[in-house]
């Protein structure tokens, strides 16, 4: 790797040790001097990374400011490092705050003080320093948040206030904070009310309905700005304000799988860093009319019988998905209908690839910078095919939609930004089987090699249910009791069961069951990178071989 100018290099002083200081446009890096040890009873103090060299990346640093409290004294130990430097030097002093990132997945706020023996070399270091932060020009400074007060355990606004305000804060990003009074609110305020100008991003503190609600209104607004009509419009505009997500849920999947984790001091520092990360959006259109936007699960029969069973028991919290998970589970109905779907060309790979979306994906960078050959553009137009049979879940994924119930998801390799979603059928099979495919999404098994489990990796669907076929929705309610008769017959086990089921839409439940889902390549983008591999926790220090 190139080697980075230095900008600025000291000798500071770090909890009464000595430190050379460096700072390049790329990192900063201190590292402990050797210092004299004494012996005091038989062991060291300071642990290795203490006494190690550490080294921040400019663009994870946080803040910087100029330190006014009492100096720290670091002798309480059984052994005790000599001091270079005399203690009435450390009158001056700095704090850098930067990310950290720790187990999990989870990012924290860290800080480190150093302490100088000129007031001027201080204020250099924090101007120096300052001027580096002021050219990441992908950090906002001025974000609408909104916040539900009644999603997942209805902790929401104390959340936002003790986990992410003083991170906001910290970082020197303005706010405008709206609770919502009720649903829609949100939503609403996007599409008609908020003056987006002022504004760098929009934060929402919630679940993955919510989040739903903040889609919808950004998208919306975007789409009459530019004078784009949502019902009839193969390409959409893309928004030009990015999403934050406070996970504040039941289920808070599109946090998980964007950021590898639900905490939402994790989140609170990628929006403060500025991260971005573009997403795929589906279109639920019904009769040529536009119904919803989806960026998670689509899902028919198991997820939308569990959404639906669910609303009744949402003051059980987080709790209702077990509960109706089990209910539903218990049930086992199914449905017939038809599927045809537009399948993504071989390019794309399948859901049933080992290769996973993680930052910096390579499959969806080659859709963002449309590198496409002419021949892999050609070779992405293929031919509608068609399937039809019983189902237990017609699910479409249009990313891996991990959360803490499915670790790696219910399409573990679908892809954020690569415009296509995974379809993924279920076919009738027994209880027991069906159980087993579930298990599987918790564990390392492979959930889609079952003989009942189909997989596609699709751009376009279609689903129609059999007693719509040739019909229209309106048909089914005049002719309901006739119909409910009928599927009694087919599927004894359930007394009384509907013809069928509802669509789960991102946690909200869709009216119409006869849809057409269209992918949008990277309409939005959030606050978020992605997952990290594994090695960047593991060794941080990559980041800075510079
Ligand atoms: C016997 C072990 C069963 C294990 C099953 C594991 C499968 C779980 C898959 C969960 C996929 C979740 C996809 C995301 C859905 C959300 O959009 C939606 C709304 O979330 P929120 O607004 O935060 O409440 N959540 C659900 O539909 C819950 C599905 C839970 C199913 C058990
Ligand atoms: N103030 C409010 N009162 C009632 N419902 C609200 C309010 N604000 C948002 N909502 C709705 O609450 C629903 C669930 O919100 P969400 O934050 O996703 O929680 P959960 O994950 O628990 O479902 C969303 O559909 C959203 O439209
Ligand atoms: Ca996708």
């Amino acid at each position: 790797m190139e080697k980075q100018p230095r900008l600025l290099s000291s000798q500071l002083s770090l909890q009464n040790r000595v430190c050379d200081v460096t700072l390049n446009c790329v990192v900063l890096t201190w590292k402990e001097r050797e210092t004299t040890k004494k012996r005091v009873s038989g062991s060291f103090l300071g642990s290795s990374r203490a006494a190690g060299s550490h080294c921040v990346p400019v663009c994870e640093i946080i803040a910087v400011q100029e330190t006014t409290e009492a100096c720290q004294s670091n002798d309480a130990g059984r052994w005790q490092m000599v001091p270079q430097q005399p203690s009435e030097s450390e009158q001056h002093a700095f704090t850098v705050s930067y990310v950290e990132r720790m187990r999990g997945h989870r990012w924290r706020c860290s800080e480190v003080t150093f302490h100088c023996t000129d007031w001027r070399l201080c204020q250099q270091w924090i101007q120096t320093i300052k001027e580096q932060l002021s050219q990441l020009t992908s950090r906002p400074k001025s974000l609408l948040v909104y916040i539900n007060p009644y999603g997942g355990k209805q902790r929401g606004k104390w959340i936002y206030e003790h986990k992410v305000a003083p991170v906001f804060s910290r970082a020197s990003i303005s706010t405008d904070v709206i609770v919502t009074e009720c649903a829609n609110h949100a939503r609403n305020h996007l599409k008609k009310e908020a003056d987006l100008k002022k504004y760098d991003g929009v934060v929402c503190v919630g679940g993955d309905g919510m989040f739903s609600e903040i889609l919808h209104g950004l998208i919306s607004r975007t789409q009459c700005d530019s004078g784009v009509d949502e019902n009839c419009a193969e390409t959409l505009v893309p928004s030009a304000l990015r999403i934050g997500i406070i996970p504040a849920g039941s289920t808070d999947c599109i946090c998980f799988a964007t950021v590898g984790t639900n905490d939402p001091v994790t989140s609170a520092l990628h929006i403060v860093i500025g991260d971005s990360q573009p997403m795929d959006v589906c279109s639920v259109h019904h009769n040529n009319t536009f119904l919803r936007y989806s960026v998670s699960l689509l899902g028919y029969g198991f997820f939308g019988d569990v959404l639906t069973d669910s609303e009744r028991k949402r003051w059980m919290g987080p709790a209702r998905y077990d509960i109706s998970g089990v209910k539903t589970f218990l049930s086992h109905r199914y449905y017939e209908g038809t599927i045809s779907f537009l399948p993504a060309a071989d390019i794309f790979g399948t859901p049933r690839d080992k290769i996973k979306c993680r930052s910096g994906c390579s499959v969806c960078q080659k859709q963002s910078t449309e590198k496409l050959t002419e021949e892999e553009r050609e070779g992405s137009y293929g031919v509608w095919r068609v399937t039809r049979g019983k189902f237990l879940a017609i699910n479409a994924a249009s990313m891996s939609c991990a959360c803490p119930r499915t670790p790696k998801g219910l399409s573990p390799a679908a892809h954020l930004a690569d415009g296509t979603t995974d379809l993924i059928l279920i076919r009738k099979c027994s209880r027991l089987d069906f159980l087993r495919h579930l298990l599987r999404h918790t564990n390392k098994d492979d959930q889609f090699d079952h003989t009942f489990v189909e997989v596609h990796r699709v751009q376009q669907f279609r689903f129609t249910p059999k007693h719509w076929e040739g019909g229209s929705e309106l048909d089914l309610c005049e002719s309901k009791n006739r119909l409910f008769g009928q599927i009694c017959r087919q599927q004894p086990v359930c007394g009384c069961a509907p013809a069928h089921s509802s669509w789960n839409c991102d946690g909200e439940i869709l009216p119409q069951t006869t849809i057409h889902v269209r992918v949008h390549c990277q309409l939005i983008k959030l606050f978020a990178r992605g997952i990290e591999e594994k090695t960047v926790f593991e060794d941080p220090y990559t980041l800075c071989a510079v």
